[in-house]
């Protein structure tokens, strides 16, 4: 449907769409000083109403991000959120709606990406979202956790009062030492209140460890500890929100240090990369168990030829890949994909996809050739598969570790 009436909002309309989002998704609203709070973190002009009449019925927002590209590239990127649509109304193509006119809008603005989290899977696939990174959830029983011989180690782990280590140690950090992976997310300044604020809301403290080695501070980690049930009966977890590390001896060290607090009975930290060995850190290595394998980034190539120009590929034979996009005409064509680089062609396309898949290989999660065995790659030549996996290959399995 194309009807609905979607227009971007000004500042005065954000209180309600905040509202209307919270609502969407069952949580109080905001009132007083946790609402003037949240009302900084909205990007200007980047936030879009429906409306039926003068009423509100559905919201989708963006920050301004950008992402990490397999050769080291950052693109800019359109950081999707606070999508709702009001419960009475769900189910006549609202969110369709605000859809498309956010996805013109992100490409006119010169956004080379979109990405989001999705509250449930069977969402943004038509709308040309594909899961380009997945994480996994870490579970450590500490009181098997011993550290096996030989680990690294070397520094030491201070904790720093969240609120001075929110607001300039970890955002700078952050930025010298997470962000080299591909599917890495730029940070907005805002985020790191937000992060503050959602563990306020929650209840339990959030406590910031750093690591400082020969050097200086190379790691940190970020965690709650939660209590379950009454009294000595309760269960004690240690969740862990963000760790990034610089080196073999701040990764072991940081999560050892998870595993030396008192009272915790186990670790767990969702949304960690697939490759991370967390388990050979420890003498016991069934002290750890990783599970629940889930997407953590929808992505959306808002201009695929930039996309494809900007990352790097590896070195195999060139592929005609044609790119189908049914919301954003403009994609749509064949492309020349090559260890140079890639950009249009008129040539007769040897691989095709949708734009949604496009988006699960563009950062190197799953290989093209495993798409089309499931059929979600239309083959006319098959050799052109192998070159295709070469050519998409990260050098490391992306990630983002940025949740919003
Ligand atoms: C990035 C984020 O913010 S994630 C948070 C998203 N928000 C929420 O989950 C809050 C609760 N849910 C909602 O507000 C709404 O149900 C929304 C936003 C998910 C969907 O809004 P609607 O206006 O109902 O979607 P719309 O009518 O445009 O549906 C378009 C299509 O998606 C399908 N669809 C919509 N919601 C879902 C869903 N949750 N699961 C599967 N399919 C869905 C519809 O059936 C429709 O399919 P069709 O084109 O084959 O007919």
């Amino acid at each position: 449907m194309t009807d609905h009436d979607v227009r971007v909002l000004d500042s005065s309309q954000l209180r309600d769409a905040h509202r209307l989002f919270c609502a969407t998704l069952h949580f109080k609203p905001l009132e007083g000083e946790h609402w003037a709070q949240a009302a900084q973190t909205y990007h200007p002009g980047r936030t879009f109403g429906a409306f039926d009449g003068d009423a509100m019925i559905g919201t989708a927002s963006s920050f301004a991000s950008g992402l990490r590209v397999p050769g080291g590239a950052v693109v800019p990127m359109a950081a999707v959120s606070r999508v709702g649509v009001r419960a009475d109304r769900t189910r006549r193509g609202i969110l369709s709606a605000l859809m498309r006119v956010q996805l013109e809008d992100v490409r006119s603005q010169g956004d080379v990406a979109a990405s989001l989290r999705a509250s449930e899977s069977g969402i943004y696939g038509r709308f040309g979202y594909g899961v380009a990174t997945r994480g996994q959830t870490v579970r450590i029983e500490r009181r098997r956790a011993a550290p096996r011989a030989g680990v690294p180690s070397g520094g030491e782990v201070r904790l720093v009062d969240p609120e001075v280590a929110l607001d300039g140690l970890l955002p700078t950090l952050f930025e010298r030492i997470a962000f080299e992976t591909p599917g890495a997310v730029v940070r907005w300044p805002e985020y790191w209140g937000s992060m503050s604020r959602r563990a306020a809301k929650e209840g339990d403290a959030l406590v910031v460890a750093v690591h400082a080695g020969a050097d200086g501070d190379d790691g940190y980690a970020i965690y709650q500890v939660t209590r379950t049930g009454h009294g000595l009966s309760g269960k004690c977890e240690l969740v862990v929100h963000d760790l990034w590390a610089e080196t073999p001896e701040s990764r072991a060290d940081l999560w050892r240090f998870t595993c030396d607090v008192d009272l915790v009975d186990e670790v767990v930290a969702p949304l960690r990369p697939l490759e991370e060995p967390v388990e050979l850190l420890f003498a016991d290595r069934r002290a750890v168990s990783v599970n629940e394998v889930v997407d953590e980034t929808w992505l959306r190539l808002v201009d695929v030829p930039a996309a494809l120009a900007t990352r790097a590929y590896g070195d195999a034979p060139d592929v005609v890949i044609g790119v189908r996009d049914a919301l954003l005409s403009d994609n749509d064509g064949n492309y020349r994909v090559g260890a140079g680089g890639a950009s249009r062609t008129d040539s007769a396309a040897q691989l095709e996809v949708d734009v949604d898949t496009l988006a699960m290989a563009y950062l190197g999660d799953v290989r093209l050739s495993t798409l089309a065995s499931v059929g979600r790659v239309r083959v006319a030549d098959r050799d052109a598969l192998a070159s295709a996996d070469a050519l998409f290959c990260a050098q490391a399995r992306p990630w983002a570790g940025t949740f919003f």
